[in-house]
């Protein structure tokens, strides 16, 4: 905790940090809280899962925490899922100084959202979207707006919303702060930053790689008809405590988590075309882990942190390497392990070496596991089950019968069946899942950036993309 007291901040905020756990500041925290506090504007980039929210969530805090009344604090995420995870966690920042986050999402009852603005959050966290119809019904006005910061400003300019945050940056004093965080800084955002930031620091930690090094990344060559199968046998080989898998568009995604459920997984798709109830009710299953995969569109690549996702499979190779670390990033935060794997129809190599030509980062070829290799990996599953049983030891009550059995066939035959009950073996349950064409790399890398948005008129995109899902705010 002294490391974080010596950044400045309060005992009040100190002593949430100690119940989230928190014991010293990341080098993003460290670096950001102290300049943000000096009221500076500022662009902050660190690599995916260490600490951004906090890192201006606590100068942000700071800032509206002695003054009540009217909304001081605005953030803008890309995603509804963003918005709301990101007001919960300031929420629990704020506990002890009395500060209040709303969010402010689409798909969600305006009119719960206006009950909800009645209990006078100081800090409000909203998708573009929404944000500008609530101002345009004069729910919201941000005259009193001293904060301002745009989470994942890249993707929000990718998305389109560009117009949306200039008119949301107009009804916003002049005198107003601006933060601006993401773990990826392409071009478009140096020009995002001149426009709307004064002067600002820029807080880059110094990384080898763009991507976190804690995350093993590889990749299997194979042509899309077979790409099911395989990762049915990489699921049935590394075990993943819970795992993402990304697909390209929403129909991908239905069908592939269709599939699995049908294989005996325990899976769920998320993507913008679902009711907002159905995505809420989804990620909360994920988080609680009554769901073990969870397919998504990109809608879930931006910041959602989840504990304990072990595995993230490329189902379909992300179209750009900001997409890739973005995606590979829900593994491996906060310090943890975490592994990913790319699929790649041969026609897309080319796509996936630029990829690893802008994270400077070698991505490992994997063989395509076979089936033996997956019986092998629930084998061992099941050895590992067993085993644990053995080591805790409670098992008296079965011991006369076993000594019976023992009587009537040999061990070694009692002890594969047990093993044959408890390894769930390859399921070749027929599924279907309609072709998707493949990548291939983007030309368009050195065009202006106002050509380099991926949601707008369309041009430079090849035609596939066409129904490529993009979460709506
Ligand atoms: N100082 C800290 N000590 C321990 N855990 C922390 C600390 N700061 C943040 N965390 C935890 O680390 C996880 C990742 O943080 P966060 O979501 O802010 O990452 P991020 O940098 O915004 O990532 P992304 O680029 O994916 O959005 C969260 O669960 C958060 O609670
Ligand atoms: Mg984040």
């Amino acid at each position: 905790m002294e490391k974080f007291k010596v950044l400045g901040i309060s005992d009040e905020i100190i002593r949430s940090l100690n119940d989230m756990g928190f014991e010293e500041p990341t080098p993003i925290q460290e670096q950001a809280i102290p300049e943000a506090m000096a009221g500076n504007d500022l662009v902050g980039q660190a690599q995916t899962g260490t600490g951004k929210t906090a890192a201006f969530g606590i100068p942000l805090i700071e800032k509206v925490r002695h003054t009540g009344g009217r909304i001081q604090g605005v953030i803008l995420t890309p995603t509804r899922e963003l918005a709301i995870q990101v007001a919960e966690e300031l929420n629990k920042l704020g506990q002890y100084a009395n500060v209040f986050a709303l969010p402010i999402y689409g798909g969600q009852e305006i009119g719960r959202q206006i009950k909800a603005l009645r209990k006078n959050p100081q800090i409000i966290v909203a998708t573009p979207g929404r944000l500008m119809d609530h101002m345009e019904r004069r729910n919201i006005r941000l005259g009193d707006t001293k904060i301002l910061i745009l989470d994942e400003a890249d993707e929000m300019l990718n998305m389109g919303f560009i117009d949306d945050i200039e008119k949301i940056l107009k009804e916003t004093p002049e005198s107003r702060q601006t933060l601006l965080f993401s773990a990826t800084m392409p071009r478009a955002i140096q020009n995002l930053s001149q426009k709307f930031l004064k002067n600002p620091t820029f807080v880059s930690i110094k990384a080898k790689e763009v991507t976190v090094p804690l995350v093993e990344q590889f990749y299997v060559e194979v042509p899309d008809r077979q790409k099911f199968d395989v990762l049915c046998r990489l699921l049935d080989i590394q075990a993943p405590e819970l795992a993402i898998a990304f697909g390209r568009t929403k129909r991908r995604v239905d069908e592939l988590s269709e599939a699995l459920k049908k294989r005996g997984y325990s899976a769920e798709g998320i993507h913008g075309d679902l009711t907002q109830a159905k995505r809420d009710s989804v990620l909360r299953q994920f988080r609680d882990g009554v769901i073990d995969i969870l397919v998504a569109t990109d809608v879930a690549a931006r910041g959602l942190d989840v504990s304990g996702v072990t595995h993230v499979y490329n189902f379909d190779i992300p179209q750009d390497a900001e997409s890739y670390v973005h995606r590979i990033g829900r593994t491996g935060r906060a310090g943890n392990t975490g592994a990913a794997l790319t699929f790649v129809i041969p026609r897309e190599l080319d796509h996936l070496r630029s990829i690893e030509r802008h994270t400077k980062r070698k991505i490992v070829r994997m063989p395509v596991p076979s089936l033996t290799d997956a019986l092998e990996g629930q084998q061992k599953l099941a050895v590992e089950k067993l085993l644990r049983v053995i080591e805790e030891g409670n098992y008296d009550e079965y011991k006369g019968r076993a000594e019976e059995l023992l009587n009537q066939s040999d061990s070694v035959a009692l002890v594969s069946a047990a093993l044959k009950l408890l390894t769930k073996e390859p399921d070749t349950t027929p599924v279907k899942l309609t072709e998707e064409a493949p990548l291939r790399a983007r030309r368009d890398r050195n065009r202006p950036p106002q050509f380099n948005r991926r949601k707008g008129p369309g041009e430079n995109r090849p035609p596939f993309n066409k129904n490529r899902s993009r979460p709506h705010a």
